[in-house]
């Protein structure tokens, strides 16, 4: 029998993915039986992803399982039925990454910042740019009036201006990700915490269907304090789409309060230590407000309930679908 071993997905490729295991990473494919039968138990892995693997010395091993996520961020695909495509997964940090010139925007900011807060991890207020930048304090300012539960920093990789405070999320075993627009500053935040060496250089040559070299792109580093980042091409794109979906994300009050309860599954309907229900009862949160969100919930999860009932009556047909389609986001992240 084979040995069975633990490791972090580092990168996705067109059917290879590539698992980090004591130091070394090598190659793995997935477990047909496993992922490819039609009561398909395990989710597809990402970037992030802690899975189970048969070990084979003499070629790929096989990943067996995918564990449980602590943390996740997903896109709703209508293309595949279910609908999830998972972009990175068992983050502890959310690094919201915004420049403090051109690209300062707080609607978005606020959408970055529910997302987060969605995902299970702890968003990560970053300000960029501070060298270029005008009314930083009253910038940094009115983020705070909608960063509720985030901390804020404003810093400068070209300078190095305040970037020293940011060193306490870089602890060994806890990984970040960075969630932010085009051109405000993530590769060269990233290469500034690698000390200064180029990402790009960090690509590997892997060999397509077709016998082509396709130069690929690390997905996942590791800083030699054991500090995990996530650089996918999947988390630039979620950007793009947490700015364009109809999603109301103004929300993020309330979700900042109700991480803040004692209890993780608080219904907020009078469990003790309730943020929400004292935020209702000294005013800081309205009874208006809080009854437009659950209305918004309400319809959320009859949306969700639909989208399950139409999946169970398609699922062959959409197990099949979903296979196809993770391949093709699979070569997507390739061609960046
Ligand atoms: N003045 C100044 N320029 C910066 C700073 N950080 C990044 N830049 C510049 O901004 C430009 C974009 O930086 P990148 O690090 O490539 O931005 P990115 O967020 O990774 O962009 P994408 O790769 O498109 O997602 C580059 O020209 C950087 O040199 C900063 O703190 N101050
Ligand atoms: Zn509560």
């Amino acid at each position: 029998m084979k040995e069975r071993i633990e490791g972090f997905v580092t990168a996705v490729h067109r059917d290879r993915y590539e698992v980090y295991v004591n130091g070394e990473n090598f190659y793995a494919r997935l477990k047909t039986g496993v992922y490819y039968s039609d009561e398909r138990e395990e989710e597809f892995p990402t970037v992030g992803d802690n899975v189970v693997l048969a070990y084979n010395s003499t070629g790929d091993s096989l990943i067996i399982k995918t564990k449980e996520r602590k943390s996740k961020f997903s896109r709703k695909d209508p293309d595949i039925g279910k609908g999830e495509q998972i972009i990175a997964a068992n983050f502890d940090y959310v690094f919201i990454m915004m420049s403090l010139n051109f690209d300062f925007n707080l609607k978005r900011l606020e959408r970055y910042i529910t997302a987060s807060w969605q995902s299970g991890a702890q968003p990560v207020i970053v300000l960029t740019k501070t060298d270029i930048a005008e009314d930083v304090e009253k910038k940094v300012e009115l983020v705070s009036q909608i960063a509720l539960g985030a901390d804020i920093y404003t810093v400068s990789t070209i300078t190095g201006e305040g970037m020293e405070p940011l060193k306490k999320y870089l602890e060994p075993d806890k990984t970040i990700v960075f969630l932010g627009s085009s051109g405000v500053g993530k590769s060269t935040f990233t290469n500034y915490l690698l000390g200064r060496e180029v990402m790009e250089t960090a690509g590997i040559r892997e060999e397509d269907s077709k016998g082509h070299h396709t130069t690929t792109h690390r997905q996942l580093f590791v800083l030699d304090n054991g500090t995990k980042i996530i650089d996918t091409p999947g988390m630039r794109e979620l950007g793009m789409w947490i700015v364009e979906d109809g999603m109301d994300y103004s929300f993020s009050d309330i979700i900042s309060l109700a991480v803040q309860c004692r209890f993780s599954d608080c219904t907020h309907t009078g469990e003790p230590d309730c943020a929400v229900r004292s935020a209702l009862q000294n005013g800081t949160l309205t009874d208006a407000r809080w009854k437009n969100y659950l209305k918004l919930q309400r319809e959320s999860d009859f949306q969700a309930e639909k989208e399950s009932r139409n999946k169970s009556r398609e699922s062959k047909k959409t197990n099949k679908k979903m296979v196809r389609n993770s391949s093709k986001v699979n070569s997507k992240m390739e061609e960046w």
